[in-house]
């Protein structure tokens, strides 16, 4: 999978370099780039911003620069090529996402600082014949740019890609990825300061121990996030 990623701090993505996704990075299942803004202004301060019509508190990014690096990096777009705009006004990004844009050939992320991108950048990259425009929100809380947010959604996407994650079965079982909350996980000690491992755990019955694990499940999701849970068991 090819990602390219479009901001004004192209060293906050420095930390791609290492653990899992820099990994995946060396042995080429993740095809990343990182392009400066300002690399497509021509003006003597590389200016990206300035400000809003209609009036209000804080500057808006310019349309031509992101135009210039949407040109650039859209020039021949594989089929299937996602524009993922991370903005508080996009949809909830979810798990689920994640692993319909880990089947994507390409995915571009505009980072965006300030109050935001001029809407015309996104509303003429939904124009590019194969390049579908998502606009997704990280959660219910307002950042200052789209940095930590792409961060978090490069992570949560590239780890699903084929081959990046050693043993795919632990994919399998993790928060979100059958809806419910994971189950709680122990290792040795069997005692650590008066705190026992659940004895279930200890013995060898596979099948009793996948049945706690579920109830565990269950339960943690009842009371941490009931609104997962589907019709009939809440
Ligand atoms: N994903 C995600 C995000 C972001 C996010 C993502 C991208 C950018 C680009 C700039 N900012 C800062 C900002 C600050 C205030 C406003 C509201 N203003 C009111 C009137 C015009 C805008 C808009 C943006 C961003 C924030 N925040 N929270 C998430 N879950």
């Amino acid at each position: 999978m090819r990602i390219d990623i479009v901001t004004i701090f192209p060293e906050f993505f420095g930390v791609l370099d290492i653990s899992l996704l820099g990994k995946a990075r060396q042995q080429k299942l993740l095809d990343v780039t990182v392009h400066d803004l300002r690399d497509f202004t021509h003006d003597r301060h590389r200016t990206v911003d300035d400000t809003p019509y209609g009036g209000g508190a804080g500057m808006v990014m310019k349309p031509e620069p992101w135009g210039e690096a949407l040109d650039r990096i859209l020039g021949d777009p594989l089929p299937g090529t996602v524009v993922v705009v991370p903005s508080p006004a996009g949809r909830p990004f979810t798990q689920a996402e994640a692993r319909e844009l880990a089947l994507a050939p390409a995915l571009v992320f505009t980072c965006g600082r300030y109050e935001g991108i001029d809407q015309r950048v996104i509303d003429h990259a939904a124009t590019r014949p194969n390049v579908e425009v998502r606009e997704v929100s990280l959660g219910d809380y307002v950042l200052n740019g789209g940095e930590v947010a792409a961060m978090a959604m490069i992570e949560a996407i590239g780890r699903l890609v084929p081959g990046v994650v050693g043993n795919p079965e632990s994919l399998t079982e993790e928060s979100h990825e059958d809806g419910l909350l994971e189950y709680p996980s122990y290792t040795k000690p069997s005692v650590w300061r008066d705190l026992e491992v659940p004895p279930i755990l200890l013995g060898g019955n596979h099948g009793a121990i996948a049945a706690w694990r579920h109830e565990q499940q269950l339960e943690r999701t009842r009371r941490v996030r009931p609104d997962l849970l589907p019709d009939g068991l809440s």
